[in-house]
């Protein structure tokens, strides 16, 4: 399990481990592991040229400290200052962290010096260091910054993010304004929940942990993100006296007569998150036959399909009813697409089950009365909020899908699985199906929303290769991809 703190409880547990440590020691392991990240991506670190954006803080003098390392190693190291300016008129930065450089061969100048052409003081270089702001940092880039941040960018070398991509918020992953675009971010102690969510998570690239010795507490995870052996160890087994029933009957209330597909679709998605057996009610029962004559058939509402461990309902559904029919049921029950449409929250605060939605942003827009952007702009409380107001566990789908259930002390599941080739017609229909299967199956909301939106995302991986794929493939590759995650 990857965890992130937010950025309280990261400075908090950074002063309890600085008070048992000589000053400066935390800022000198930050800087070892990512002068030794740095020196990794670079073919060879002696002749190599480094170029330090260093803002005033701590954040900077992380960067100043990897670069003195690199200096001492032959790189030729430039720090571009970006403090304001201090009593002295130069811009301030991290004293000894900068004299540290300065020991070691490296230069330095105000990036005021180089305003005029940002492009010219990054050619050539082969490593860029963002040091710019970390976890002190408030809203987007200052212009002096972006400009740098562009022109490394466009330089060709490798850029690297100390803790955070400067300009990204730590604690809810919104993007203010402009941040750092980062191929590596190395972050110390412990992941930042900006670093897992979206818009955010897009400007890290890829993440590596530094261990300074951090421990947060385990009760204050702000945001986790599922792995291989997490899933499997929440996925069902079926024990060798399970039968059908007793491995949980899911039922699927999906499709119309003019969306039959995503009743098809459903199922199939359905079929393979581990219940026993898929129950279908609805008018596109000839279609899911014709694909999945394992299914166990009603063509009336979901009130006379016979008993089920959970319900699925909404991909496809038009206006038929049934919402309310599901709704009053003990089981728990998922309600996806047409399903969230005039969702009444207190009917779902008052049931005596779980319900578990399942939105992309579109939808949670229009279930919270925002513009669709807010919703993607600030995914992590748009999910939340959605939570608390219909007690529900929400499954906000999207660039990063998060789940939060209803009760906040939950940390938000981030599904790291995902790719751009599951944004296609029908492959939420074949999500409801999985999670609500894995809801027949006993999983708890939480369990069967992350770990439905885990596999859907590798089997997505698996189906692709890099190439567009349709929602049918994705539920053809949903066996595969639990043997991926079993067998690891
Ligand atoms: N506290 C600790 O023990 C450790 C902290 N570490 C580093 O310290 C960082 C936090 O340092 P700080 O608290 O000094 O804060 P930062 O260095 O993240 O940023 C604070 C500085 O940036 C300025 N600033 C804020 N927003 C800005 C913006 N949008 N554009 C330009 N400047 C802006 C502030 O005025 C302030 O001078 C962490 O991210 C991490 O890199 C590490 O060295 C590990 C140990
Ligand atoms: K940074």
């Amino acid at each position: 399990m990857r965890t992130a703190y937010r950025t309280e409880t990261v400075r908090a547990a950074e002063a309890a481990l600085m008070a048992e440590l000589p000053e400066g020691a935390l800022m000198r392991r930050a800087a070892a592991g990512l002068a030794a990240a740095c020196a990794g991506l670079l073919p060879r670190v002696y002749g190599s040229r480094v170029v330090v954006l260093a803002g005033s803080g701590d954040n900077g003098g992380d960067a100043l400290y990897a670069g003195a390392r690199l200096a001492r190693r032959g790189a030729g190291v430039t720090a571009l200052l970006l403090g304001s300016p201090g009593e002295d008129g130069r811009p301030k930065a991290h004293r000894a962290a900068l004299a540290a450089l300065r020991a070691a061969g490296g230069a330095d100048r105000p990036a005021s010096a180089v305003a005029g052409d940002p492009a010219a003081a990054l050619a050539g270089a082969d490593l860029v260091l963002d040091g710019v702001t970390g976890i002190g940092g408030r809203g987007g880039l200052r212009p002096e910054a972006a400009a740098l941040a562009r022109a490394a960018r466009a330089s060709g070398a490798a850029l690297v993010a100390v803790d955070l991509p400067s300009g990204v918020d730590a604690d809810t992953g919104t993007v203010d304004g402009e941040a750092v675009r980062a191929d590596v971010t190395v972050t110390f102690g412990a992941y930042k929940p900006g670093l897992l969510i979206d818009p955010a998570r897009a400007y890290a690239g890829a993440l590596r942990l530094v261990d300074i010795g951090l421990t947060p507490p385990a009760g204050e995870v702000a945001a986790e993100a599922l792995q291989h052996a997490d899933v499997a160890a929440l996925l069902p087994h079926p024990a060798a006296e399970s039968d059908k029933y007793r491995r949980g009957v899911v039922g699927v209330v999906a499709g119309s007569a003019r969306y039959p597909g995503a009743a098809v679709l459903c199922v199939s998605g359905a079929l393979r998150g581990g219940a026993g057996a898929v129950r279908y009610a609805g008018p596109a029962g000839e279609a899911v036959l014709a694909r999945h004559p394992e299914t166990l058939v009603h063509p009336g509402g979901p009130a006379e399909a016979g008993r089920v461990q959970s319900w699925v309902i909404g991909p496809g559904l038009g206006d038929t009813p049934g919402v309310e029919a599901v709704l009053a049921s003990d089981v728990p029950v998922l309600v996806d697409a047409d399903g969230l449409r005039l969702l009444d929250p207190a009917a779902v605060r008052a049931r005596p089950a779980p319900t578990l939605l399942t939105p992309h942003a579109g939808e949670a827009a229009a279930l919270l009365g925002r513009p669709r952007e807010d919703v993607e702009a600030g995914r992590l409380s748009a999910a939340r909020e959605l939570a608390a107001a219909y007690g529900a566990t929400v499954l906000l789908k999207g660039s990063t899908t998060v789940v939060a259930s209803p009760d906040p002390k939950d940390p938000v599941r981030v599904n790291p699985t995902g790719t751009p080739w599951l944004a296609t017609a029908g492959t939420g229909d074949v999500l409801s199906g999985l999670a609500g299967s894995l809801l027949a199956a006993g999983l708890a909301p939480r369990d069967a929303a992350s770990v439905a939106a885990y596999l859907h995302g590798l089997a997505a991986r698996r189906a692709s290769h890099g190439a567009p794929v349709a929602a049918y493939d994705v539920a053809e590759a949903l066996s595969g991809a639990w043997r991926d995650v079993t067998e690891d």
